[in-house]
């Protein structure tokens, strides 16, 4: 119909009465994500606050597994490891001194290997830079299993979740798991695990019902809006951030993400209210990641790029939880 300017205060009411419930469900759920969040302590031993693996890097993608790994330790692990193909391990180490890298994922040990190490690690990032070679992806189907026998956490992300669009049954009803795909990675999964094309008129719905085919497990649809679920309840994350879209914002977004699943199940479900602990965390990350994107943008402009957002992560942690 043609538009009629009489109604035009009525829906900007409603509109900015819906921005207004918004901006205060995510306050309360930010004030969630304070809980969960370790003190700092002269008593405390190094490794206590978080020791994360990610699992990728390949001769393609080195740039992935050291951002995800990275930005773990920026948000406040002690330790972070990369298990990577053995042709990406020099050039992660030369990135960095301050990550532990492992060049196995293309050994024929290599759930050995990593599993050697589980036992010292509390989350996995799984696929930052994985990419899609069969020898590889076995190997991580072999560590997936590995640490859910062990019951670890894991971040599920990028080729990681190209793995697991082929084999859904790898993490079906994982409780401890994560899924963060971006707009691809999602229709491809939703396709693969719902056989149908998504309604894309109806996110909230299609997230939901992924997370519930999948058995419960924490899915987070990354775009303008953040859309999380886990299959019972739906939260949106909105924190500004800017029209900067350069590559590396994921992989920045599921290495903090593995540090805050760690300290979101120390903290339990009476630290984030009855809400699911994995949820809470699974938006700090993305509240954190979209403020740096904001901050790193007003600096930087249109050459904004992940190494810039990562150079925020203190000053956003601080600004978003620390107030
Ligand atoms: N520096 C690096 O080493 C980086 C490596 N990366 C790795 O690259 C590999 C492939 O990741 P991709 O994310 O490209 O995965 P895909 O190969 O599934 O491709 C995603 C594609 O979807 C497109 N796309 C994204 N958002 C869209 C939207 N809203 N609507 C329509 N199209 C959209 C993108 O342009 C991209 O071509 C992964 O291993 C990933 O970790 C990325 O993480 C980026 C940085
Ligand atoms: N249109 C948008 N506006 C604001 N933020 C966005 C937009 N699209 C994505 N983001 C944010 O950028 C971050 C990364 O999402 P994105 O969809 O770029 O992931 P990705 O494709 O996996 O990135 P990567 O290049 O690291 O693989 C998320 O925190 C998400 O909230
Ligand atoms: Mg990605």
């Amino acid at each position: 119909g043609a538009y009629n300017p009489r109604y035009s205060g009525v829906l900007e009411r409603a509109f900015s009465l819906r921005k207004a419930h918004s901006i205060k469900d995510m306050e309360n759920t930010l004030q969630l994500v304070r809980n969960i969040i370790p003190p700092l302590s002269s008593t405390k031993h190094k490794g206590q606050d978080g020791r994360i693996g990610v699992v990728g890097g390949c001769q393609e993608y080195t740039g992935a597994p050291y951002f995800a790994a990275i930005s773990a330790l920026k948000v406040g692990a002690d330790l972070s490891h990369v298990f990577c193909a053995s042709a990406a391990a020099p050039v992660i180490k030369a990135y960095s001194p301050e990550l532990i890298v492992h060049p196995v994922l293309d050994s024929p040990n290599a759930v050995r290997e990593v599993e050697k190490w589980l036992p010292r690690l509390h989350a996995l990032v799984v696929g930052p830079g994985l990419g899609r070679d069969d020898a590889l992806l076995r190997n991580v189907q072999g560590i997936l299993e590995a640490s859910k026998a062990r019951d670890i956490p894991v971040v599920i992300d990028a080729d990681g979740l190209w793995l697991v669009a082929q084999q859904p049954a790898l993490i079906h009803g994982y409780r401890k798991a994560v899924l963060t795909p971006n707009h691809m990675e999602f229709s491809r999964l939703y396709d693969a695990v719902l056989r149908g094309p998504m309604d894309s008129d109806d996110s909230h719905g299609s997230v939901l019902r992924l997370s519930q085919a999948l058995g419960n497990v924490t899915v987070v649809q990354k775009g303008e809006r953040d859309i999380l679920s886990n299959g019972q309840q739906v939260l949106v994350c909105s924190q500004e951030g800017s029209s900067r879209r350069c590559g590396g914002q994921g992989d920045l977004l599921s290495g903090s993400l593995g540090v805050l699943v760690h300290w979101a199940l120390l903290a339990g479900p009476e630290k984030t209210n009855g809400s699911s602990p994995l949820l809470v965390a699974a938006f700090g990350a993305c509240s954190l990641t979209r403020q740096c994107n904001h901050q790193a943008f007003q600096k930087h402009g249109r050459s904004t790029t992940t190494s810039d957002m990562i150079a925020e992560v203190g000053a956003a942690f601080s600004k978003l939880f620390e107030t």
